[in-house]
């Protein structure tokens, strides 16, 4: 099936009403969700969810009003999916940054109801001669989404060559929040991080992270749940995960949004990236046959 068409897709997994196929910015193939329980969207570039929101709550996944949907270009918000390296390339910098599944083609494999009312859907990655340019590796990539009142996500990477290979990933969530400024993470007291905002030095965190400028931390064996609280939008964001050993936060503040040039003005205020992953010290590698998945469940509590 041509993974872009999109009247065979609507016949093949649309559910009517609920699951919808169609033409979106650029002409690229966006699924709408609509379920009992709560709204999104996911654009078939990158695989990459743009929107969330259980009913009756705020959007909880952020996408900027000046994203772009060009076809090989990365949405500013959403879920971006950085894989097989995060960052920069381990050795070569003028690769992609995030690697190529981000602005890859992926197929849909399955789109289910479930009983208790959510959407299951099911992607894969489409490998090309340009990505096997990049990662000449056998190592078929998976994700699935469930869309409900929880958002859950499941990074599958499988290991079909004859040697290990090692991965960085991470499901790179912008969540919206009143303002930044107002907000603190709660999750990553006592963890030791690389601080990309100032010169990869490494330093621990010592109570909730809070927000005064441009914040660009690699948290390392961070495995319990982090939790955004955000007093302006009365609620508190749970993130729980497994497989995944880091956690970055990251927020660009004025100068870096206004280069990055795909922020509205000030923007930045208004979103923060909380991404579960495996990164720097923590990448995974992966024995010839193996599986490795990294699942994310994000949950919205009120603030009382
Ligand atoms: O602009 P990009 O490639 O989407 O990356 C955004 C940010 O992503 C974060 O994950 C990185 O830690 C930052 O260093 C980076 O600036």
């Amino acid at each position: 099936m041509d993974p872009n068409d999109i009247s065979c897709l609507n016949r093949h997994f649309g559910i009517t009403g609920e699951v919808v196929f169609k033409e979106g910015p650029k002409g690229q193939g966006i699924i709408d969700v609509s379920n009992g329980l709560a709204m999104a969207s996911i654009a078939l570039q990158g695989g990459h969810l743009i929107s969330w929101a259980p009913h009756g709550e705020e959007l909880v996944v952020w996408l900027s009003p000046n994203a772009r949907f060009g076809p090989g270009e990365s949405i500013r918000g959403g879920v971006p999916v950085c894989w097989p390296w995060f960052g920069p390339h381990p050795a070569e910098p003028s690769l992609p940054a995030h690697g190529f599944a981000r602005t890859s083609l992926w197929e849909v494999i399955e789109v289910q109801a479930l009983e208790n009312g959510s959407n299951r859907l099911g992607f894969r990655l489409i490998r090309s001669d340009e990505s096997y340019a990049l990662w000449p590796h056998s190592t078929p990539l998976e994700l699935y989404m469930t869309i409900g009142t929880a958002l859950e996500m499941e990074l599958v990477t499988q290991n079909d060559g004859p040697v290990p290979v090692t991965v960085g990933e991470a499901l790179h969530t912008y969540f919206q929040v009143s303002d930044v400024r107002r907000i603190t993470i709660h999750g990553l007291d006592g963890c030791s991080y690389i601080d990309k905002a100032d010169g990869g030095k490494r330093k621990r965190q010592s109570g909730a992270v809070v927000f005064t400028g441009e914040t660009d931390r690699v948290y390392l064996e961070s495995v319990d749940d982090c939790v955004i609280a955000d007093p302006g939008l009365n609620r508190r964001i749970r993130i729980t995960k497994r497989g995944s050993r880091s956690t970055v936060v990251w927020n660009p503040w004025a100068e870096k949004a206004k280069a990055l040039g795909d922020f509205d003005q000030d923007g930045y205020l208004g979103m923060v990236c909380v991404e579960s992953g495996n990164v720097a010290d923590n990448v995974v590698t992966i024995a010839p046959g193996a599986t490795h998945r990294l699942c994310v469940r994000y949950t919205v509590e009120p603030w009382h």
